[in-house]
């Protein structure tokens, strides 16, 4: 008899910018403790899993070139993790990547790759798992990856992988400032530490006026309060952010902010119409790579249908 080869699987997966990130102490392990209101956005990529007799990752679309298709990929890793979770020795898997999230990006890709790998997994290998057990593998994976998983709007504590869900009914719309090449995310926790030590750069407040601001759904008290730690550091070490952060309130923005670690600038706006406009009008200011636009918040990895390996990525929005 025939054994029957279950199809690929196909899973979207959001970015993530952070609204608020405020960075406390390094820790004895190497992370720093965080307070953070991570806030998925439609900007995402596509990961699809099929088994197959020569295992690895391909990658496709945004920064391809610069995204490792080897046992570093974090799709990959997390391939390994789950394996080893379920007593699985050596996965027959591929794993496709269709990438719209900028490659170190401060947009959490990799993490997102990996949020959508374990998904992916979970029906290629029929397995019986829950989200909250996915997200104890995938917090082994980065900080980021569990929120990957659920999405929508959270505030995330210890270093980031501790979520609880925050009410946010209301849908925010941004553009997206991409730079010409990324930031490595412990070389700006580092160059944080570092301002620190000589000085005292800013620091963001709490973050319940941001968690009320996300309840109201009004932009502009949410414009007022989006602040980030990691700014100043980010800053220091790619100057031009600056720039590119007046441009887009230039623009017409209500407020601009570095996503996580950086690079990536993400702009707030009045509605959709309005982000167009800033959007084409920050394309045209020559200060970034490229330009998109995207909403949020939206759900975590989700299955899509039409499971297709080689499907083309989706065309970027608009571009500088
Ligand atoms: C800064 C943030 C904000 O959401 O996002 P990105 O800008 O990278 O997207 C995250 O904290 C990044 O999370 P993630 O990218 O998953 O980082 P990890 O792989 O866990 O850690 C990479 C390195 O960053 C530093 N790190 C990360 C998280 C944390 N709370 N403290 C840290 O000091 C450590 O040097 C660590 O070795
Ligand atoms: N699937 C992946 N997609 C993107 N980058 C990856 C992936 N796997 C490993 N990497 C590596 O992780 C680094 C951080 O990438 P990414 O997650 O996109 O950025 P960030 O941590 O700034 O949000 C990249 O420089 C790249 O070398």
């Amino acid at each position: 008899m025939l054994a029957v080869v279950p199809p690929p699987v196909t899973v979207r997966v959001p970015s993530k910018i952070n609204l608020h990130l405020s960075v406390g102490d390094l820790r004895g392990d190497g992370f720093h403790e965080l307070t953070t209101v991570f806030h998925a956005l439609s900007l995402s990529d596509e990961v699809t899993v099929a088994l197959a007799e020569e295992p690895g990752v391909e990658v496709y679309g945004e920064g391809e070139d610069a995204v490792p298709t080897g046992t570093d990929n974090l799709a990959w890793r997390a391939v390994e993790a789950l394996a080893a979770h379920v007593d699985k020795p050596e996965p027959k898997v591929r794993v496709v990547l269709r990438k719209g999230i900028p490659v170190a990006g401060g947009m959490a890709g990799g993490s997102a790759d990996a949020a959508a790998t374990l998904v992916a997994l979970t029906s290629l290998w029929k397995l019986d798992l829950g989200r909250d057990e996915l997200a104890e593998v995938a917090a082994q994976l980065g900080s980021d990856v569990p929120f990957a998983l659920y999405g929508g709007t959270a505030l995330g504590t210890g270093r980031g992988e501790q979520l609880v869900p925050v009410l946010s009914r209301h849908t925010f719309h941004w553009v997206l400032a991409f730079d010409h090449r990324g930031l490595s995310t412990p070389q700006v926790f580092n160059e944080l530490d570092r301002l620190r030590e000589n000085g005292d750069p800013p620091r963001v407040g709490s973050h319940a006026p941001v968690v009320e601001a996300l309840a109201s759904g009004d932009p502009r008290q949410l414009a007022l309060l989006l602040g980030n730690d990691l700014q100043a550091a980010a800053v220091s070490l790619r100057p031009g952010l600056r720039r590119t952060l007046r441009a887009g309130v230039n623009a017409g923005a209500l407020a601009g902010t570095v996503s996580g670690s950086g690079p990536t600038c993400a702009f707030l706006c009045e509605d959709g119409e309005s982000a167009l406009e800033v959007a084409a009008e920050l394309a045209g200011a020559g200060v970034c790579r490229t330009v998109r636009v995207a909403h949020g918040p939206v759900p975590g990895a989700r299955f899509v249908g039409g499971d297709d390996l080689h499907r083309p990525t989706p065309p970027p929005q608009v571009h500088a």
